[in-house]
């Protein structure tokens, strides 16, 4: 067996894991990085990429038949849906060279493409060589989750890594789960030309705020997605073209399709983590907020440290690893400022507290500020005025922002900044905002934080009436 001695080596080269290596190498470091599957993990290849890319397939659709508000006749699109899945897949193949064997054995990163085991407390085996290093880093990312329902075993049911193999239109897709992947697909199979079918067990859209939720949920369903809540499943039956799903109240729901999004387990299978003696759950890799593992040379980032399962979190968690194993300084991570959003038509975005969670920690001190996107001339022109923003402020600060209307995920960056800079809300009121621009709902709230001072205040009133008075 061939021996490698390196200085740090990575398991999985999916968002977390390529950020390190890219980072670590380019400072100076040896880095060894292994990858069993495809270079990108599941963000680049059955994630975040195919998801947003049908996503915007699926709107230029709906746009063909929401035109009658601007004039234009509105029409039943004609959808190639085999043409929709070559363009999700040319995306793929356009940002994967980013993300490539080649880019990173051009950075200088010794890449092999294996499944790796721990074989000790610093060594690692995959590929038939054994790698020694000084640190390591589990970045091995999560699969989806399909719950011991009796039938799923045989059923054949789709996840996110077979979805977007789909070249054929399902007639009726139906989906268990009503988080972000769920609803997601849902909506962009509707808007392609699917029945839709969304069989949730608890709340749709449940970590996120109810009221902004509730809108988005609204719209789906004005759009034909059909959403049951609090609908416990019983049980799977049948095969492909003609699925059952048997509730636990009676109710039967067929479909031609099943596509499960009921949630993820962390991808551990086979890393022989007790030979290394990492500690670990159900939830993931047992962490401290510096990442570290119950190994100190062990560092766990993204969806295996069992935490916030995004994209941009495995790329923070990447950089808070970076200072300690690269430069040797401490570093931790936090949550606090760590935005999400759920790209459905309208998007629903967080960061920070959510009005309940600013309530229970700041109680009366809490000032809610709210902006509706009706108000805003932008959202008028669009046509999209449904939407709502929400500003949690406690000691003059914003402390959680909820938005839910057109381009909330690019709305909420400013309030990730303001929350991880610990802005002033002043900081934000005083921003000058294009016009006419969405922007101007951020400033606008900002703003509805100073207006009972400014203009319901009578010893105010009485100062101006004076300076009038005596003004040359
Ligand atoms: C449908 C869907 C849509 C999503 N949309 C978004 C979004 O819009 N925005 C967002 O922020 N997040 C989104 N996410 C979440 C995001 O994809 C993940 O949080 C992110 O990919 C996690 O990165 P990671 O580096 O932890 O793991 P991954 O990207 O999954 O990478 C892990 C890699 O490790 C490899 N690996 C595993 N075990 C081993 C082993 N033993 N040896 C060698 N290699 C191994 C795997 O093959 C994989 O390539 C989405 C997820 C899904 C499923
Ligand atoms: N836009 C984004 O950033 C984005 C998009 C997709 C996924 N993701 C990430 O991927 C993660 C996983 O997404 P997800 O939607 O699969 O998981 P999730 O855990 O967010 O939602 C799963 C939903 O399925 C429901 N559920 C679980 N078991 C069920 C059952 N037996 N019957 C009916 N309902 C059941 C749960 O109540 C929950 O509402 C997310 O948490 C998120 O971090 C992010």
């Amino acid at each position: 067996m061939r021996q490698i001695e390196t200085d740090i080596c990575i398991i999985g080269a999916g968002s977390g894991g390529l950020s390190i290596a890219a980072g670590a190498v380019q400072m100076g470091a040896r880095v060894v990085l292994i990858e069993g599957g495809e270079m990108g993990g599941d963000c680049l290849n059955a994630g975040c990429v195919p998801s947003k890319a049908l996503i915007a397939a699926a709107k230029a659709a709906q746009a063909m038949r929401d035109g009658a508000q601007f004039g234009i006749t509105p029409v039943e699109p004609q959808v190639d849906f085999a043409a929709v899945k070559d363009h999700v897949a040319r995306v793929i193949e356009t940002i994967a060279p980013v993300d490539s064997q080649e880019r990173f054995e051009g950075l200088g990163v010794q890449v092999i493409r294996a499944w790796a085991r721990f074989t000790g407390p610093d060594t690692v085996e995959a590929g038939g060589q054994s790698i020694k290093a000084r640190r390591f880093v589990i970045a091995t990312g999560s699969r989806p989750m399909v719950p011991p329902i009796p039938g799923a075993a045989t059923v054949p049911v789709l996840t996110n890594e077979t979805i977007f193999d789909l070249r054929d239109r399902p007639d009726h897709l139906l989906i268990i789960g009503g988080g972000p992947i769920g609803l997601e697909m849902a909506q962009a199979h509707r808007r392609l030309g699917c029945q839709v079918t969304v069989i949730e067990g608890a709340s749709a859209l449940g970590r996120d705020d109810p009221e902004l939720a509730a809108v988005v949920l609204s719209n789906l369903r004005a759009e034909g997605v059909e959403i049951l809540e609090n609908a416990k499943v019983g049980a799977l039956a049948g095969q492909e073209g003609d699925i059952t799903v048997t509730l636990e109240d009676g109710r039967k729901l067929n479909g031609s399709h099943l596509l499960m999004a009921a949630g993820r387990k962390v991808h551990l299978d086979g890393l022989n983590l007790e030979a290394a003696g990492v500690r670990h759950d159900r939830k993931g890799v047992t962490v401290g907020p510096d990442l570290r593992s119950s190994n100190r040379r062990v560092y766990a980032v993204g969806d295996a440290a069992g935490g916030l399962q995004f994209t941009h979190v495995a790329g923070y968690h990447a950089g808070v690893v970076i200072r300690q194993i690269v430069l040797g300084l401490p570093a931790k991570a936090t949550t606090r400022h760590i935005p999400w959003v759920t790209y459905t038509d309208p998007e629903l975005a967080q960061v920070g507290l959510t009005e309940a969670e600013a309530r229970k920690a700041h109680g009366d001190a809490l000032t809610v500020l709210r902006q509706e996107f009706l108000h805003n001339d932008r959202a008028q022109t669009e046509g999209k005025t449904k939407g709502l923003l929400k500003v949690m402020v406690a000691g003059g600060r914003p402390v959680g922002v909820s938005i839910v209307g057109p381009q909330a995920g690019e709305l909420i960056g400013l309030w990730a900044f303001a929350i991880a800079s610990r802005a002033k809300i002043s900081a934000i009121a005083g921003m000058v905002a294009p016009y006419p621009t969405l922007g101007e709902i951020s400033k606008r709230a900002a703003g509805a934080y100073f207006s009972p001072k400014l203009f319901d205040n009578p010893m105010l009133k009485r100062f101006v009436r004076l300076v009038q008075r005596v003004m040359p």
